[in-house]
């Protein structure tokens, strides 16, 4: 069980992030970020509502690696369109009834409650001159009151950004800070940016079941090696046997996406007629330069008993 007293915080925390890092807090209330950026000049920024990835450059800070709408609030209105979101402690719409997440909004609180910023923490990672850990925290005591209503149960969460000069590394710590045990889920809501849709394909997935959503939440298996998106895709992968699901670009790797302790993927693209439909989405073309690959633990629930701790995550390499 995470220890309240010992969790890093942003005043007290050891420096030992990478020497030369730079670590900024930015902006006010619910539009406070904090950005870190290398020596060498990769950078990642993160939006303290949701605590919310909304860039991440790699190559120098020359390539940025996630898509974010045009049109995205970065004001803490709602959850933001693209980057990264952090969902929990439901994915999708919630079961109907009969489950603690029933009355919670689509894809729970996490993504749209202001996390605090813990600092920079130390790891032996962070001990690389070429890496920058950043600690984020929500409690049950920090989300809303209508989230608190609706899942009243006592819970931590640490979710640690890492920024390497070529990857990106974002963690879950969900402890389970109450009486008794308590079901989740869990998934990084990863939009990543590609220049053409028509010349990706998502490897890694080969003869992985999946649930499909635009076909009425029928059972398929995946026969292509590759997955290629040429309309709506809305696919839950479930428990997937290798952990690397890799982007391809125009025959080229482009993104390794690296599960950890984590068995499901989300891919998932709204093409033409979703993305119109959406407010928030921009341009209407933006389709066509993202998809996402959402890593999770969404197929059935995850329990925590109590003072147990569950931990899992990704690694996103940028092949470039
Ligand atoms: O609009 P939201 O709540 O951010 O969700 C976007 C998409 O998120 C994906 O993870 C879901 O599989 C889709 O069904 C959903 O449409």
């Amino acid at each position: 069980m995470v220890d309240r007293a010992n969790r890093p915080s942003a005043l007290n925390a050891p420096s030992a992030a990478a020497p030369d890092a730079q670590v900024d807090i930015t902006g006010t209330g619910a539009s406070s970020k904090v950005t870190a950026t290398l020596p060498s000049g990769e950078s990642v920024e993160v939006l303290l509502y949701g605590a919310t990835v909304t860039s991440w450059k790699s190559n120098g800070g020359k390539t940025e690696n996630l898509w974010l709408s045009d049109k995205a609030a970065l004001d803490g209105s709602k959850p933001v369109r693209g980057g990264i979101p952090v969902v929990f402690p439901v994915f999708g719409p919630p079961p109907k009834s009969g489950h603690a997440t029933s009355t919670l909004a689509q894809h729970g609180f996490a993504r749209g409650s202001r996390w605090e910023f813990l600092g920079k923490s130390t790891s032996e990672d962070a001990l690389d001159s070429s890496s920058v850990k950043l600690d984020f925290g929500l409690y049950s005591s920090g989300i809303s009151e209508e989230a608190r209503k609706a899942w009243p149960l006592d819970f931590g969460l640490v979710y640690s950004v890492t920024l390497s000069k070529d990857s990106l590394q974002t963690m879950i710590n969900v402890c389970n800070e109450g009486e008794s045990s308590f079901e989740f889920q869990f998934l990084l809501h990863t939009y990543l940016k590609v220049k053409d849709i028509s010349k990706v394909a998502i490897n890694g997935l080969l003869g992985v079941e999946y649930v499909d959503k635009v076909l009425n939440a029928s059972t398929h298996s995946q026969t292509d090696k590759s997955v290629t998106i040429t309309g709506e895709v809305d696919r839950v992968y479930s428990k997937i046997p290798q952990n690397t699901t890799t982007v391809v670009e125009d025959g080229s790797p482009r993104f390794d996406v690296v599960r950890d302790n984590l068995q499901d993927t989300v891919v998932w693209n709204p093409w033409t007629e979703k993305a119109a439909a959406m407010g928030d989405f921009s341009p209407d073309s933006g389709f066509k330069e993202m998809v996402c690959v959402e890593v999770g633990a969404v197929n059935g629930w995850q329990k925590l008993e109590k003072g147990e701790v569950f931990e899992g995550g990704q690694t996103i390499k940028s092949l470039l």
